[in-house]
């Protein structure tokens, strides 16, 4: 809990607020103006994937709706804008012809966030890889490694300068544990020997990536990743040894690839023979410098031993506990533990919280059009104040993303959970902010000082 000396720390000058999105979960229009197919259209046109059968055809219709959706980051006055572009609207093919109409819908949105004063986030691949590249391998294509590095590179040169700050990857641990190992997401894959090769493949993408920005890039490049501190049932030796795989695997395997060149040796015992022996160049072009990470942090997992594919762990619900709607726990001490986690292992890299936020069940729009959402305001200040407490214990934040701007296509989930500020009729595509849409612009305006 806050004592004297975190209860009085700030902000610091110059905290980088805004909110986050992601181009399947809101544009809409997947196939519009010579985009190609990504994995996400034909998983979401695969009967039974996604509940209720929903697709991400129209979402919230971004697609179109990119200047008043701005213009609503205006009002909120939001400092800063994190989105992805969709590798299949830039190449419908993943590699060789680019497709101009692709490109202009994203310059003409960072032309119109750089006018309201807001700053661009880019992020390379937020899961919709192009189905074409999937036909060929996909992740477990080690010629993918490429294609990424192309892709990014038309990026970087159609908009480096007005984008200052660029993402390679979202994520990659929710890309290999859902799409590959349990296939909950797209492509949904359900194989230990694939897991570990996507997984290799998606860092020596992120390495390559990087390298090619650094040929061309003048600004900023990082990595996002999701982590979720890990925390022992019992005291007992098994539970301790569970927390040990279960924090290997989510936590340290992908940021220890990418900032200190090796996986954590617990992988090997995890996944067993499915667990390859790469080559040192691999982590020679995995191992690149980075200016900054990107940690989306959402709730924390109490763990025991237990029979499970592939940890031998399991998640013990706590029966004090506060859940939100997709079953997560709400502990931001996780998010302080964690932050102090990550600055003593690799460094206090500068980092910005990119994702953070709940879905709660939201009243219907009330009369005057006022939606009240307490349980997320009540989520977001005690969250700001962990990064408050970890800024005071010296971890070098620098932003925070609210997970998210407007309700939008939760992947498998469809759109049953709302983790918006800002409500979405998704039969009239009317946006409506929430009582946390205004509390949060309230935090912006005064740099947190209002928290
Ligand atoms: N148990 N448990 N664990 C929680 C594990 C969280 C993994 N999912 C994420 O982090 C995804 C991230 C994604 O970027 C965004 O596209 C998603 O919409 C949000 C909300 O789901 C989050």
């Amino acid at each position: 809990m806050p004592n004297s000396a975190t209860a009085s720390a700030r902000f610091p000058d110059g905290f980088l607020w805004g909110a986050a999105t992601a181009a399947h979960q809101i544009e809409g229009s997947p196939l519009a103006d010579g985009a190609g197919p990504s994995i996400w259209t034909r998983f979401a046109h695969t009967p039974g994937m996604i509940v209720n059968g929903d697709t991400g055809d129209i979402a919230c219709d971004h697609y179109h709706r990119w200047k008043q959706d701005v213009a609503l980051m205006r009002e909120l006055g939001l400092k800063a804008y994190r989105f992805s572009t969709s590798w299949s609207r830039i190449l419908p093919e993943g590699t060789g012809r680019v497709n101009q109409a692709g490109l202009d819908f994203y310059s003409r949105l960072v032309d119109e966030l750089l006018e309201n004063g807001i700053e661009p986030l880019l992020t390379l691949y937020h899961w919709d890889l192009p189905a074409a590249l999937d036909d060929r391998g996909g992740w477990l294509n080690r010629d993918i490694a490429q294609w990424f590095a192309e892709y990014g590179d038309v990026l970087y040169r159609a908009l480096d300068g007005r984008v200052k700050k660029w993402v390679t990857l979202n994520e990659p641990w929710v890309v290999t544990d859902g799409g590959y190992l349990h296939g909950a997401l797209a492509p949904g894959h359900r194989s230990k020997y694939e897991t570990p090769i996507a997984t290799h493949n998606l860092m020596r993408a992120h390495g390559a990536a990087v390298q090619a920005y650094r040929a061309t890039g003048k600004h900023e490049i990082g990595l996002v990743v999701n982590i979720e501190p890990k925390y022992p049932a019992s005291d007992s030796a098994d539970d301790a040894a569970a927390v040990k795989r279960a924090h290997a695997y989510m936590n340290e395997q992908y940021l220890d690839a990418a900032l200190l060149g090796r996986y954590p040796p617990e992988l090997k015992d995890i996944f067993g023979d499915a667990w390859p022996q790469w080559p040192q160049e691999d982590f020679d072009l995995i191992r690149q410098k980075l200016d900054f990470i990107g940690i989306n942090y959402y709730t924390r997992s109490v763990t025991k031993a237990a029979q499970s594919y592939p940890l031998d762990a399991a998640v013990v619900k706590q029966p004090l506990g506060t859940y939100t709607e997709t079953g997560w726990e709400v502990f931001p001490q996780g998010l302080v533990d964690l932050l102090v986690w990550a600055k003593d292992r690799y460094g206090n890299i500068p980092t910005y919280i990119t994702e953070n936020g709940a879905a709660f069940f939201d009243p219907p729009v009330a009369e005057g059009g006022r939606i009240r959402d307490p349980l997320r305001i009540d989520y977001l200040q005690k969250h700001l104040g962990a990064i408050r407490q970890a800024i005071a214990a010296g971890c070098d934040i620098r932003g925070y993303m609210v997970w998210s701007l407007l309700d939008n296509m939760e992947w498998s989930l469809g759109y049953s959970k709302r983790f918006g500020i800002v409500h979405v009729n998704y039969g009239t595509q009317e946006r409506t902010p929430k009582d946390s849409a205004h509390y949060y612009s309230k935090i912006v305006a005064s740099n947190g000082a209002s928290l």
